[in-house]
């Protein structure tokens, strides 16, 4: 196996509360709490979990924008996990983030040249013929016209501004993309155009992708491999059909029921079942989480598939 462009290893990311008079600390919220993993060149790993599990966290940790509280966090297996080190090591620039919110990540009053360009100045100097050659490259890349090049972020449609949002990540030739949520702010009809674009892009281009969602739908759709995140912790990780066939995790078994059914006349059986795996997660929520509602830790239980459940009677 090739060696992890970046790992992460039992990383926690534990947030203030501050409350009272004098605004002291008086508890902790703990976003992540002890994850572990790994991104390999040009893999597309989807992390999934409910609102609130802590995956935005660890894409913000991973690019710089949220501190760690305690883990490590290695690039190509050197320790970047203090800012100065991963200035050293050109992470900032070989690892590049894609927002779902394009329209606020997009700065208003620059134009798509100066946006595309920003990343361009701050990691290379290039000759302003270089920059300008190496910008419209970006724009046919992801399929927008020459002429757009000097017009504003509210000019495009939300599907065309995620575009630009990708150009601006490829600018530097990244490794790594973190894509958080990319398409949940788009029409349907659009998210299939910028997901299938994604793909194409990756593959032609071998870039790591860690690709963060919700909806296990969209992940099955844009990932070889998958990790479900749960309270913070990660309850199961595995190829797509170790998750997909052989969930061995009741919070995974839950979130595939969520997934909504096509077929309008298999709805009525989707709900029932959707409510059978609620009871299930009622009756059986000790054999998954501890006395103080937080996931097992990680077992293994093939060479691609590990989920946090126990170890069967009579094994230790
Ligand atoms: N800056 C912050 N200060 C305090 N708590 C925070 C902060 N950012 C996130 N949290 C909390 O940390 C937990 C994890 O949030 P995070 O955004 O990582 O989850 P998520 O799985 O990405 O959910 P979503 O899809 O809703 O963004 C949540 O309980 C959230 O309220």
């Amino acid at each position: 196996m090739k060696e992890p462009i970046v790992t992460l290893k039992d990383l926690k990311v534990h947030y203030p509360i501050r409350s009272g008079f004098f605004n002291r600390v008086t508890d902790r919220v703990k976003a992540v709490d002890g994850v572990t993993l790994s991104l390999y060149p040009g893999q597309t790993l989807g992390l999934v979990g409910e609102s609130g599990s802590g995956k935005s966290t660890i894409g913000k940790t991973i690019v710089g924008l949220e501190a760690m509280t305690s883990g490590q966090l290695l690039y190509q297996g050197q320790d970047v996990s203090r800012p100065r080190q991963r200035k050293e090591k050109h992470y900032n620039r070989d690892v590049q983030m894609i927002f779902q919110d394009s329209l606020s990540s997009l700065n208003p009053r620059k134009n798509i040249y100066d946006i595309i360009a920003e990343p361009i100045r701050n990691f290379e100097r290039l000759d302003p013929v270089a920059e300008n050659k190496r910008i419209r490259e970006l724009l046919s890349i992801v399929g927008l016209p020459q002429r757009t090049l000097f017009q504003y972020p509210f000019q495009f449609s939300g599907g065309q501004r995620q575009r630009i949002g990708i150009a601006r990540a490829l600018a530097t030739n990244p490794k790594l993309i973190i894509a958080d949520e990319p398409v949940s702010a788009l029409d349907l009809s659009v998210q299939a155009q910028v997901l299938n674009f994604m793909k194409q892009i990756q593959r032609d281009l071998g870039i790591a992708f860690l690709f963060i969602s919700h909806d296990l739908g969209v992940v099955r759709h844009m990932t070889d491999d998958i990790a479900v995140m749960h309270r913070g912790r990660l309850v199961e990780t595995g190829s797509r059909t170790d998750i997909f066939d052989h969930p061995a995790h009741i919070y995974t078994q839950r979130l595939l029921a969520a997934i909504p059914s096509i077929n309008v006349a298999a709805r009525q059986t989707h709900r029932q079942q959707r409510q059978a795996i609620e009871r299930v997660f009622d009756e059986q929520y000790t054999d998954y989480y501890d006395g103080d509602g937080l996931p097992l830790p990680l077992r293994k239980l093939s060479a691609t598939h590990a989920a946090a459940i126990k170890q069967p009677e009579g094994r230790d």
